[in-house]
């Protein structure tokens, strides 16, 4: 038997539905045709050609509140100013799909991040030193804390890089079992200085750019009073043919530009989002998470 449920392979896969595809860049989270945890639910994310992916609802009660997060803040009639800025931060909803292929499963129709991309770079990082709700039993609390020995002290978690390593010229990837195990200095070697590609000169101005898109999240957690988040990712991605439009003679103006239109920042995975019952509310474990990934940056970014 194959030691990690990762490695299994399906004799039979799901039927894949017409006009759409297992979504090419995934890092973490239900892989169409692989079995998720124990739970050998093959149903996993999907791609279509008009730049949208689809995810599958989960079971109660997650998907049921990752479905009601995203319709209430795509409602056309919203009208909570913090609510309507959070939708700059995570992927454009586009409502929801069935098909008959797979009887019992509705997806999301979501803003594939990665679609205009042409060498992708993606990385997952989950924020929060606490990752379980309110509603965790003692099995599931016992078994977050198991996943990762460094969670308490980093404040979040990498659950997988995929990237286009300009050195070797070919793409590197890290899935969460090797990332969960590094410490807080192999998680800036063998993390966060990989996928930004920091032997390029041009890495620096790449985690230059993630941290002003990570200050304006920062800044909305610090304002909202609304929602908290557990167990909810930040995505990275770039565009890795960035690095072949820069030439040592770009002004640093030039290529703050040029990566910044390559490259996006997105929050995603909202199976745990609540919110605050009281009007003074602050999601004290995003931010410390937030914050605690700030000073890794910046460190990546001094060496
Ligand atoms: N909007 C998006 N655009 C492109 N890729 C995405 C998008 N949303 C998710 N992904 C890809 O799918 C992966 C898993 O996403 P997500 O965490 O939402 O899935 P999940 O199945 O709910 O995960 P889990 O069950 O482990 O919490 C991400 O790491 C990323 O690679
Ligand atoms: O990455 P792993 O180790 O495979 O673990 C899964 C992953 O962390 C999910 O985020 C988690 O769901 P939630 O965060 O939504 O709880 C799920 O929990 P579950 O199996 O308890 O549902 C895990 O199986």
């Amino acid at each position: 038997m194959a030691e990690n449920m990762d490695d299994v392979v399906w004799k039979s896969l799901p039927p894949v539905p017409k006009g759409v595809k297992p979504l090419d860049h995934q890092v973490a989270g239900h892989v169409f045709g692989r079995p998720n945890g124990q739970k050998q639910n093959q149903l996993g994310f999907l791609q279509n050609d008009e730049g949208q992916i689809l995810k599958p609802i989960q079971g109660p009660i997650k998907g049921k509140r990752e479905a009601e997060f995203y319709s209430r803040l795509f409602d056309s009639e919203l009208a909570i100013s913090e609510l309507i800025e959070l939708r700059t931060f995570v992927p454009k909803y586009f409502g929801q799909w069935v098909t008959e292929e797979h009887p019992g499963c509705t997806y999301l129709i979501l803003e594939n991040i990665t679609h205009t991309l042409k060498i992708p770079c993606i990385m997952d990082i989950k924020i929060g030193p606490i990752t379980y709700d309110k509603y965790a039993d003692e099995n599931k609390i016992s078994s977050e804390k198991k996943k990762s020995p460094f969670l308490e002290k980093l404040g979040f978690q990498i659950l997988g890089i995929k990237v286009f390593s300009t050195k070797i010229k070919d793409y590197i990837k890290l899935d969460r079992y090797f990332l969960r195990a590094l410490d807080e200095t192999a998680v800036l070697e063998k993390g966060l200085k990989v996928f930004f590609n920091l032997h390029e000169p041009f890495g620096f101005y790449l985690v230059k750019t993630f941290l002003e898109k990570l200050s304006d999240v920062q800044n909305w957690f610090y304002r909202q009073k609304k929602l908290y988040f557990i167990a909810s990712s930040l995505l990275f991605v770039y565009d890795a043919t960035v690095f072949e439009l820069l030439n040592p003679e770009s002004s640093s103006d030039m290529v703050m530009q040029a990566i910044r239109s390559n490259s996006n920042l997105k929050m995603i995975d909202f199976t745990h989002v609540f919110d605050f019952e009281t009007e003074d509310g602050r999601d004290e474990n995003y931010i410390t998470g937030l914050n605690s990934l700030v000073k890794f940056m910046e460190l990546v970014q001094k060496s």
